[in-house]
């Protein structure tokens, strides 16, 4: 590193003091905590987000948002070239550089990374980082702080890119790493035009809505309602209701969005007895997860829950038919279809029944631990990959070469059989393909997807929810002394330490019929999550509360 680039370090990070007595870590989805000491962990993640850009050589982006998480929270995290979160192999990086103590140490950090990674820093070429940021208050100073940080490269460029969804930025990345038009605008006419061009494919004959027929999205006070309020002006065909927009005075994410609905599996703020057996969306607070729901009757707050599994089997359902009918055989003696291999990627808390559904469908199930990340990097090994947390965070990714062979098909049948249904079917794989946000999960592609395949179907909301039913679930947190002491194995299913945890747990689970339960260290909380699956709600609730008490027993405060 030469002087010029070493004291330009020096002298900005001492303005960035790191809070006292904190250890910060990348976890899950970036680092998340309480606004007010954020200021150099952001500053010292743009930092690290200037060198990813040069050794690179790409377009990187970096999101300022804590999600569902309180609105006096913040956080912050890096997209990757592709569009997806950041590598797994700089996160350790990204722990030491944030918890380095003083300028000094943060300098030394820096200048053993960047020659261990071979990265050159001599500004001979400028780099862009798009930085952008939900709707909390905070937003504003630590987008500032992260400006700090990528300036503090030489030759790396920050661009502003405003108030925007977190999906939205991972799409810019995306679409610009692409050479393709990557502002919001382009994002919205790119999401429109494949939601017209769907609809425009419905076969003759299904029932086409009326206006009556809206649906109503719960924004969660933050920045996904104002952005779907543009986007709905822009769509023909599908009447959309925004509530909880932020602008009706509510607290982003407090009674309302994705997580208070699908944990709570209560009616949100802002809905009530009028809206029973309407279709209903919620968004999280920077509107990168999707959940529906029905109020199924006047007299009670509960819902009926449409999660992400859901989300995913109409996706499958969708996708599967799609290929089937691109598939048949036009002449007997010809086959030129493709053996398209498509995978469904779910975790732990995927509902057992949406699990049995998926492989009743014939359809190949694979398991991978908590997080997008890896969950994304599974269903990347797929020509189709189709991937959902329950709580409603998932997409579908296509291959290169899938995409390839799909466009020329397309060529192909077009002079052909123009019209064909195989033609319509592979239009309609390839609209998808431009619809759905294939950076990361994102609730307004994937509302217009839902929305677009519901329509296809002619299925109301009842109809889609009943593709199966789940079984009764429950969800705990336990606190711990130490979360780090409970380590699992084979996609979190197992605990392999402390030792005979997993046998108590499976003396207990072995009392309920359809019984299944595991334990997991969070990766955004000090917490152990229960999770307990059963035949009743009760069941699953005895479950739970037995687990959560040996858990607490076992490692809580009292144990010790
Ligand atoms: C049970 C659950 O919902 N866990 C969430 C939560 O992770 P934990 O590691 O469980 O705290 O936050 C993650 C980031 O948003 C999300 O990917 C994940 O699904
Ligand atoms: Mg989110």
């Amino acid at each position: 590193m030469n002087e010029d680039q070493r004291s330009l370090l020096l002298s900005s990070s001492s303005r960035f003091p790191p809070p006292q007595g904190v250890k910060l870590s990348y976890g899950t989805a970036g680092f998340r905590a309480d606004a007010s000491i954020l200021q150099s962990t952001v500053y010292r993640v743009g930092i690290l987000a200037a060198l990813r850009a040069v050794k690179t050589q790409s377009v990187i982006g970096l999101m300022i948002t804590a999600s569902h998480n309180k609105v006096s929270d913040n956080g912050i995290k890096v997209a990757d070239p592709s569009g997806g979160m950041l590598s797994q192999d700089w996160e350790p990086f990204a722990d030491t550089l944030a918890n380095a103590c003083d300028p000094q140490q943060l300098v030394q950090l820096i200048t053993d990374f960047v020659e261990n990674e071979n990265i050159t820093l001599d500004g001979a070429k400028s780099v862009e980082i798009l930085v952008a940021r939900d709707t909390r208050p905070s937003g504003e100073s630590l987008l500032e702080a992260a400006k700090q940080g990528i300036c503090s490269i030489i030759g790396a460029v920050a661009l502003d890119m405003g108030i925007l969804t977190t999906p939205t930025l991972h799409w810019m990345v995306r679409a610009r790493n692409k050479g393709v038009k990557a502002s919001e605008i382009d994002y919205f006419e790119q999401l429109s035009s494949s939601f017209r061009c769907l609809l425009e494919l419905i076969p003759r004959g299904s029932d086409s809505r009326n206006d009556a027929d809206k649906l109503v999205v719960d924004g969660a006070n933050g920045v996904g309602g104002e952005k779907l309020e543009i986007l709905k002006k822009m769509l023909n065909g599908l009447v959309i209701e925004v509530r909880n927009s932020g602008k009706e005075g509510g607290v982003l994410n407090e009674g309302v969005g994705a997580d208070y609905v699908q944990k709570e599996k209560v009616v949100p703020c802002g809905f009530g007895s009028q809206d029973v057996g309407i279709r209903c969306a919620s968004l999280d607070g920077d509107a990168d997860r999707l959940v529906y729901f029905i109020l199924p009757s006047k007299s009670s707050r509960k819902i009926e829950l449409v999660d992400g599994d859901k989300i995913l089997s109409l996706f499958a359902v969708f996708i599967k038919e799609q290929l089937s009918i691109l598939n048949k055989k036009r002449n007997v003696n010809v086959n030129d279809g493709y053996q398209c291999c498509l995978g469904i990627v779910q975790t732990a808390y995927a509902n057992g029944a949406s699990t049995d559904y998926l492989k009743q469908l014939g359809l190949e199930v694979i398991f991978t631990p908590t997080g997008v990340k890896y969950l994304h990097e599974k269903a990347a090994q797929y020509d189709i990959g189709i991937y959902f947390e329950a709580n409603g965070h998932g997409t579908i990714l296509f291959s290169e070469q899938f995409l390839r062979w799909l466009e020329a098909k397309i060529t192909e049948l077009s002079d052909v059989a123009k019209g064909s249904e195989q033609h319509k079917a592979a239009l309609r794989l390839l609209a998808v393909t431009e619809l759905i946000n294939q950076a990361v999960g994102d609730a307004l592609s994937g509302v217009l997807l839902v929305e677009a395949i519901l329509q296809h179907m002619g299925w109301s909301i009842e109809k889609w929810s009943k593709l199966y039913e789940d079984l009764p679930s429950r969800q705990l947190k336990v606190k711990v002394v130490d979360r780090t002491a409970v380590v699992t194995a084979n996609a979190e299913t197992v605990v392999v330490t402390p030792p005979g945890i997993q046998e108590a747990i499976n003396a207990e689970t072995a009392k309920y019929p359809r019984g299944r339960c595991f334990i997991r260290p969070s990766g955004t909380e000090d917490v152990i999550r229960v999770y307990a699956e059963a035949s009743s709600e009760n069941a699953a609730d005895s479950l739970a509360n037995s687990v959560a008490k040996l858990v607490d027993q076992k490692l809580g405060f009292d144990s010790y």
